[in-house]
């Protein structure tokens, strides 16, 4: 048996948990060293090669989930094969009643100043066995542009999915951000593909609900720069199941500016996860989503004891516990939203985590 083989065997007899966290980014790995939680003034004793790492909430209601860790060079050797799961899906809240609150949203919009609100849906899907996360890990790092993530949230409880959303990044003083806003569906067929993209590139729908966005980052970040970037026009980017309307702003820090963690919580919630005004948009998921979203579309990633470090938005992922995960997504609702297409925009978000599971969307058409 190879080392690969027996790690695998092992893994499938239920004998190596995962660990409270590890990130996959571009063949790079950061691995937890500790199963000890750590808080976030640990950040300030790290040794050289340290790092924390773990997620922050959605609202500050929730603690953040942090652990001591390093980063490693070594790519992984984990299978990417799963057993056959049989899996019950179950959508919270119903298709209807996202449409509805989507609707509600539209209509509060034409009454009041709110512009842009986040509304998300879960997805539960039970398997007929637990799930193998490490191997769901790293059939989440297979698509190169998302950082794949896991991180412990309880004794049972993991967050684990796959971002293409780069909250900010800094090193020494280069800042970066990738803020997304915008979607549709990728197409299997190339041509209806490229066609979805164009139609994506000119919908001032689109290009409306990621003004927000870049606008928010820019205004946040201007105060710590001494210079910040946005180009002209915005760009589209995509992962195996969506395209986006993305916008790459980079900058240069203030020398003593916050570290890579305290921009991440300057930042949080942008228009992307939350909406125009934040207040106002705030109140309507909290009053219109069933279904807390606890760690989904808050942050994940790390920090180094100098600051340097990468915080991610934590979107196209799950809550896994046992043979349950929970799926979460979400889609920017704007006045010219038509509830309809906002619903399937959603669907197609649970679509990567799905294909990472072995679920067939396809058989499940009507979630
Ligand atoms: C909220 C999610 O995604 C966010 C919302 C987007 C949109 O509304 O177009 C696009 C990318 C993300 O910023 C999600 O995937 O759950």
């Amino acid at each position: 048996m190879t080392h690969h083989d027996q790690d695998f065997a092992q893994r499938r007899a239920g004998a190596a948990a995962p660990p409270p966290f590890e990130f996959r980014v571009k063949g790079r790995r950061l691995v937890s060293t500790d199963t000890q939680p750590v808080d976030l003034a640990t950040v300030n004793g790290l040794k050289t090669g340290e790092i924390i790492a773990g997620a922050l909430p959605f609202e500050d209601s929730h603690p953040a989930r942090l652990w001591r860790g390093m980063v490693q060079e070594k790519p992984d050797i984990t299978s990417p094969m799963l057993p056959d799961y049989r899996w019950i899906l179950r959508t919270e809240p119903e298709g209807t009643d996202y449409i509805r609150a989507v609707q509600q949203a539209v209509g509060q919009m034409q009454a009041s100043n709110l512009q842009k609100v986040v509304l998300a849906r879960t997805l539960l899907a039970r398997a007929d066995r637990n799930i193998d996360l490490p191997a769901l890990l790293t059939r989440l790092a297979a698509d190169e542009n998302a950082t794949a993530f896991l991180v412990q949230l309880s004794a049972q409880t993991w967050l684990v999915g796959a971002t293409p959303e780069l909250l900010v990044e800094t090193s020494g003083r280069t800042i970066r951000s990738f803020p997304l806003a915008g979607s549709l569906p990728r197409q299997a067929d190339a041509q209806a593909d490229r066609t979805a993209e164009k139609s994506l590139q000119a919908s001032v729908k689109d290009l409306h609900e990621h003004r927000f966005v870049v606008e928010h980052i820019m205004d946040t970040l201007a105060p710590h720069c001494t210079d910040l970037r946005a180009p002209d026009g915005t760009a589209t980017t995509s992962t195996r199941t969506m395209w986006h309307l993305g916008t790459r702003i980079a900058g240069v820090l203030k020398a003593d500016g916050p570290s890579s963690l305290e921009l991440a919580q300057l930042l949080h919630p942008t228009p992307a996860v939350c909406g125009v005004p934040r207040a106002a948009a705030m109140d309507v998921i909290r009053r219109s989503e069933p279904v807390r979203r606890d760690y989904y579309a808050g942050c994940v990633g790390w920090c180094d004891g100098r600051g340097d470090g990468a915080w991610h938005v934590s979107i196209r992922c799950a809550e896994v516990s046992g043979r349950d995960a929970r799926l979460y997504a979400g889609a920017g609702i704007v006045a010219q939203s038509d509830p309809q297409s906002e619903l399937v925009e959603t669907r197609a978000k649970f679509g990567a985590l799905l294909a990472a599971l072995g679920c067939e969307i396809t058989v499940h058409k009507d979630i």
